[in-house]
């Protein structure tokens, strides 16, 4: 049986001398910047992970909905889980205004931390061009920049001031990412290419993805569905880089249009493994991942889970595609956690799809996750519909060419 992740292979220095450094750190913020909190900037993830639901308010009326038997109770935000899980310390409030986070990093005068075993995946902090902030998570500020003169996006995690339990959290979060993503290398898989340490952020390097997210991709499209061609050409490369993620035995668990990124090759990568996991016996895991309108029901209920929920998030996301629309959109995410676990709500399959779509998606998300198929059989099923589609568009303009026959005068 697999291990669960170990994670003292990170050397993050003598937390005793980052503590000094902090308290440096922002003692000169006080003096001469501006301490801004990051709240209201605008988040890029329209679906509104499970501790922005918490913090929410909009959602603040669901709280009967949270308490009912088939729904436990979150955590506070900041809590820690038990066991193997892995922390997810909630939304961060960020003290540090974008400009000040970026120079906490660059800043030569305090040291930067190397990772122990993962030497060779330490970024040379001079050979980095910071450029400007353009996406928050919930965990993470993204900025763009160019690393060795390649595009890259650059993820920061802010150090929280003052509390041990959310920087150990959040530490987690930053070298579970790091161990996933220098592991996995697949086209599909946003392509990592260093991180390192200071005193006050975690910084985490990838290629940087031209066409954005997904999500903000149909955003853009007023969600309209995605030309058919188009989303299973997606979907199969989601399903591609999912179906090498499970044969290494990890579990993404974050599985969103959000973390799905179009590069300028317009291929999709898949991104955002911080809560990525090894796949173990999954009892005591508790679900305070992801985003609810996208995750197994198991997952919302604290039930154990395996590599399956990966499988009903892509049901979601196979749904998104061909609709373009956010799923369960005129409800909470909350709401839409209660409907899904009480009562088998999914959402509504287009009388138009393709039935072989129909049918993958509707498998993909049934209550019982042995229905669920694996990503391989979801690669053939979906390879199989790509066929049918180039036939179908091959066969109508072939038609089209025997009723309109080009003249030669
Ligand atoms: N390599 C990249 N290239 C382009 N955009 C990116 C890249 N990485 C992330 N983004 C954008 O930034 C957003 C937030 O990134 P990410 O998901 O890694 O942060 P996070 O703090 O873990 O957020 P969350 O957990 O809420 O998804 C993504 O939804 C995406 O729009």
């Amino acid at each position: 049986m697999l291990e669960g992740p170990k994670f003292d292979m990170l050397a993050v220095g003598n937390h005793h001398n980052y503590d000094a450094f902090t308290q440096d750190f922002y003692q000169k913020l006080g003096e001469d910047g501006t301490n801004m909190s990051m709240d209201s900037m605008q988040t890029s993830n329209a679906g509104g992970s499970v501790s922005m639901s918490v913090d929410n308010s909009s959602v603040g009326s669901s709280d009967a909905l949270i308490g009912h038997p088939g729904l436990k109770p979150m955590r506070h935000p900041y809590s820690l889980s038990v066991g193997q899980s892995v922390f997810r310390p909630g939304r961060v409030t960020h003290a540090l205004n974008d400009d000040a986070l970026a120079q906490a990093l660059m800043d030569s005068s305090y040291p930067t931390g190397g990772l122990a075993n993962y030497e060779e995946w330490t970024i040379d902090l001079r050979k980095l061009h910071m450029g400007p902030a353009f996406a928050q998570g919930a965990f993470g500020k993204l900025y763009r920049g160019t690393y060795n003169g390649e595009d890259v996006a650059i993820k920061l995690l802010e150090r929280p001031e003052n509390s041990p339990e959310k920087a150990q959290a959040l530490e987690q979060q930053f070298q579970q990412e790091v161990s996933m993503l220098s592991f996995l290398k697949h086209p599909n898989i946003v392509r990592f290419i260093g991180a390192c340490i200071k005193p006050m952020v975690w910084c985490i390097v990838t290629e940087y993805a031209k066409g954005g997210s997904v999500r903000q991709f149909l955003t853009k499209r007023q969600n309209r569905a995605v030309p058919l061609k188009l989303a299973v050409k997606q979907a199969l490369d989601v399903a591609r880089g999912m179906a090498y993620v499970h044969e290494r035995n990890f579990i993404h668990r974050d599985l969103k249009s959000d973390n799905l990124l179009i590069s300028a090759d317009r291929s999709i990568k898949i991104a955002d493994f911080g809560v990525a996991r090894i796949e173990v016996q999954t009892e005591g895991m508790t679900p305070e991942t992801g985003t609810y309108r996208w995750m197994a029901p198991e997952m919302i209920q604290h039930r154990p889970y395996t590599q399956k929920v990966d499988v009903y998030s892509f049901g979601i996301v196979l749904w998104e595609l061909i609709t373009g629309q956010l799923p369960f959109q005129n409800m909470t995410a909350v709401q839409a956690a209660f409907a899904v676990v009480n009562r088998g709500v999914r959402p509504t399959v287009p009388a138009d799809c393709l039935p072989v779509l129909g049918e993958i998606m509707t498998r993909c998300w049934d209550a019982n996750p042995e229905v669920r198929p694996c990503f391989a059989e979801v690669v053939n099923l979906l390879e199989a519909a790509e066929t049918e589609i180039m036939t179908t568009a091959r066969k109508a303009r072939f038609r089209c060419c025997m009723t309109q026959p080009m003249t030669i005068d």
